[in-house]
């Protein structure tokens, strides 16, 4: 196809990091002296009056170097790919089809104005129209969605060309409308002026129908269109699938994409798997329908913030000279409107731009779950094409028979038939000719509950089930195929998403994803396995771990936090006294450890306070929504309880009218508190800090400290920066009005722990 001549569309660009290497290795040396120093001390039976604290710092810190070394892995060869779509023309003489996914799950907690947003994003990206599909999958089976959508696809008929015409930079309205009003002189300058003004006054039109639509009235007057939700419960209700827009057969011209809702039939005595499942019926449903080789996903609140997103993706789907070096092509999560110097610690810079180069420099980015590209036939399971160097595996090699496919993907003939063009690595189907509509009984067949019944859905071919996190699950077996990824970083950025605030909601968030991940840990589709039996390279199996083991870090990180409090209370010791050489090491390690951190949000454009806030949260997110996601796991595991999908909620600001958004005079950067049990650890943790200085600074000042073997500065320091990274709690105890205080329930149930922990500390 191309000649060696012509400029590539994409280049893999290594970054130098040689100095980070040098900080890398000098963290993991005080490490290393930490614990040889450690362990002489234990051996020399010279570790004064409490053995087991020292021991117990000793397997703690051994787990700390452990996360570090393999940290330093992920981040140690970064790379960028830098794309060029310009050069596509020149390159390609026919671009692939995309289908465009969009999840939903609850009209309350993502607000229909937010998926619309996303949706009318999409459908304006710039891409040949004929080639764009938007699927809507909505688990929450609310007629105020799809209301929301039909009306979003009138509205697209004068949104797109007004795009188009005028080269909007971003594309979600509400985005749009809400920056600086129409500049732009010149001869087009009064022309786009009037325009503006009145796509404006649509959009508002158009928000304000959301905002006022009635779900009661709606079905009421629900003849026709919203006959199938009278008496839908969202858990119990056949599929719903309406054609919103077909665009080969409406031939307006204004080149708006086809548009099609779906409410996955639902049912009791079916689980559904959340989003992996919603993702499977969408992926099956378009299959029937447009069948796309390309696929793209994003949440309901992820909007094209790049309208070139496509094209750059292009880049890198169709510009390496084998496929497997782009099984996906996933864009980091970015935030939009986020909070100031991110109070929640949930925009994930950093680990995005150090973590996420790092593994696009191994075998490839991770899937993070949205803004991602992806090959049909990767969602198949199909393994890529073998390249000279490499013996493979012959699974779905060649062309598999008729009755292979139907034991794989089900019993819909429809799909099959669709299946058997992606498998073969047909990237330019012709587009089927007949109106969607005539297909919507194969649509409704394959999103049925009981069709996924004894096929590889979930398992080899799809969206993998079995963890909350299913994102890095999905990744994690695309690349055990033997795929690579690619990492999509436009400028401006691909999509802009929404971050929760507050803490309940963070908390949540990061409470899935930890369960998730050790879900993924205590399977059979854990990274190390993969790695030993499939095609998972090391290092990238190294990598995955960085962030599987979130929860397992949890018991480490609180025993070690414990210990500060502990030894004041008991009047002992876990680290050197001051006046001892080996108190350099610890001092050295703190300082150079939370320098290099600092250093890490520098480099990111971020600020100190930024830095702070992270560290901060990360100590809080670990003694509280990773410890509980460790226990969670470990009931289900007994079999005594399920985990369970909890879905963020969407801030309601990002779909309001342009002009809404009222500031109530709340802080949104200050800690909120409800009486979830997340709480009570980080709630008891601090109470026991706070106690424990007062404790240990009474017993100092009244000279009883044990001679030798008592707390000394080190201790102090530990317990002090503890109670500087709860200090969310420390004013939430301290009082605060409604959700700035933390509930008494909390407090009582931190108390008791507490109480039973200074007993033990101070029996004997
Ligand atoms: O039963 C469900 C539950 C969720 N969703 C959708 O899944 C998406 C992600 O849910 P959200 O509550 O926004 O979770 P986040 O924590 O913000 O999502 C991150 O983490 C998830 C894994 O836990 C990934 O699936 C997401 O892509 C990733 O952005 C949303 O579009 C939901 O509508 C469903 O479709 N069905
Ligand atoms: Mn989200």
């Amino acid at each position: 196809m191309a000649s060696a001549k012509k400029l590539p569309l994409q280049e893999r660009v290594p970054l130098a990091r040689t100095a980070w290497k040098l900080a890398d290795l000098a963290v993991l040396s005080l490490l290393l002296a930490l614990l040889a120093r450690r362990a002489a001390t234990l051996l020399a039976g010279a570790a004064p009056s409490c053995t087991w604290c020292w021991l117990a710092a000793l397997v703690c810190e051994a787990w700390f170097t452990v996360v570090w070394l393999l940290n330093v892995n992920g981040k140690w060869n970064p790379v960028r790919f830098d794309t060029h779509p310009e050069r596509l023309a020149e390159r390609i003489d026919e671009l692939p089809a995309v289908d465009m996914f969009v999840t939903t799950a609850d009209p309350k907690l993502e607000p229909p104005a937010v998926t619309v947003n996303t949706v009318l994003s999409l459908l304006a990206l710039d891409y040949p129209a004929g080639k764009l599909a938007c699927y809507i999958s909505d688990d929450g089976c609310s007629p105020l969605t799809l209301f929301a959508l039909r009306e979003a696809a009138e509205f697209a008929k004068l949104w797109v060309p007004f795009c188009r015409k005028h080269g909007v930079s971003v594309r979600a309205p509400f985005v749009y409308f809400s920056s600086a009003g129409p500049e732009r002189g010149g001869a087009a300058g009064g022309e786009f002026q009037r325009d503006w003004t009145a796509m404006k006054s649509e959009y508002e039109k158009l928000a304000s129908r959301i905002e006022n639509a009635d779900e009661e009235s709606l079905v009421r007057r629900g003849a026709g269109e919203f006959a199938e939700f009278v008496g839908a419960d969202r858990r119990d209700h056949p599929t719903i699938i309406k054609v919103l827009r077909d665009s080969c057969r409406e031939g307006d011209g204004t080149g708006v994409p086809s548009l099609v809702y779906i409410s996955r039939e639902k049912s009791p005595r079916h689980h559904h798997h959340f989003k992996a499942g919603a993702m499977n019926v969408l992926t099956r449903v378009s299959a029937v329908l447009t069948n796309a080789p390309v696929m793209l996903n994003v949440d309901c609140d992820m909007f094209a913030n790049n309208p070139q997103v496509a094209l750059h993706a292009m880049c890198l789907l169709l510009g390496f000279d084998d496929e497997v070096h782009s099984g996906f092509a996933q864009a980091p999560q970015k935030f939009y409107g986020a909070l100031k110097d991110d109070p929640f610690g949930n925009q994930l810079e950093v680990i995005y731009e150090k973590l996420g180069f790092g593994f696009a420099g191994l075998q490839g980015m991770f899937y993070g779950g949205t803004g991602c590209f992806h090959r049909r036939k990767v969602i198949y399971g199909v393994p890529p094409e073998p390249t000279t160097d490499v013996q493979q595996p012959t699974r779905m090699r060649g062309s598999p028979s008729y009755k292979e496919l139907q034991k794989m993907f089900g019993s819909s003939k429809e799909l099959i038939e669709s299946a058997r063009g992606i498998i073969s690595g047909e990237m330019f189907a012709a587009a089927a000719t007949a109106d969607l509509s005539s297909r919507i009984d194969a649509a409704k067949e394959v999103s049925s509950c009981s069709y996924e019944a004894g096929t590889s859905w979930g398992l080899e071919v799809g969206w993998v089930y079995g963890s909350m996190t299913e994102d890095i699950l999905t990744g994690q077996r695309i690349h055990a195929a033997g795929w690579r990824s690619a990492l999509l970083n436009t400028d401006p950025p691909a999509f802009l998403g929404g971050a929760p605030t507050g803490g309940p909601a963070s908390l949540t968030q990061y409470k899935r994803w930890a369960t998730g991940l050790l879900e993924i840990i205590i399977s059979r589709n854990n990274p190390i396995l993969q790695c030993i039996s499939r095609r998972l390279e090391l290092r990238q199996c190294l990598a995955y771990l960085v962030i599987d083991v979130w929860p397992l870090r949890a018991p480490f990180e609180l025993c070690y936090a414990l210990l500060g409090p502990y030894c004041l209370l008991a009047n002992r010791s876990f680290l050197p006294k001051a006046s001892e050489p080996g108190f350099l090491i610890p001092l050295a390690l703190f300082l150079t450890y939370n320098v290099y951190n600092l250093a890490e949000y520098m480099e990111c454009r971020l600020s100190a306070r930024a830095w702070w806030n992270n560290h901060r949260m990360q100590r809080i997110v670990s003694c509280s929504a990773w410890l509980l996601a460790f226990l969670t796991v470990v009931l289900k595991t007994l079999g005594l309880s399920e985990t369970v999908f909890e879905v963020t909620r969407k801030e309601q600001g990002q779909g309001a009218a342009p002009d809404g958004g009222g500031d109530d005079g709340a802080d949104p950067g200050r800690f909120t508190f409800d009486s979830s049990p997340v709480f009570v650890p980080p709630t008891a943790l601090t109470v026991l800090a706070v106690v424990a200085l007062a404790v240990g600074a009474w017993r100092a000042v009244a000279g009883a400290a044990a001679a030798g073997g008592g707390p000394g500065a080190g201790e102090f320091v530990c317990c002090g920066w503890l109670v500087l990274c709860l200090w969310p709690f420390v004013r939430g105890l301290a009082g605060g009005e409604g959700s700035y205080g933390i509930p008494w329930s909390v407090r009582i149930k931190a108390g008791l722990l507490v109480a039973a922990f200074v007993h033990l500390c101070t029996r004997n």
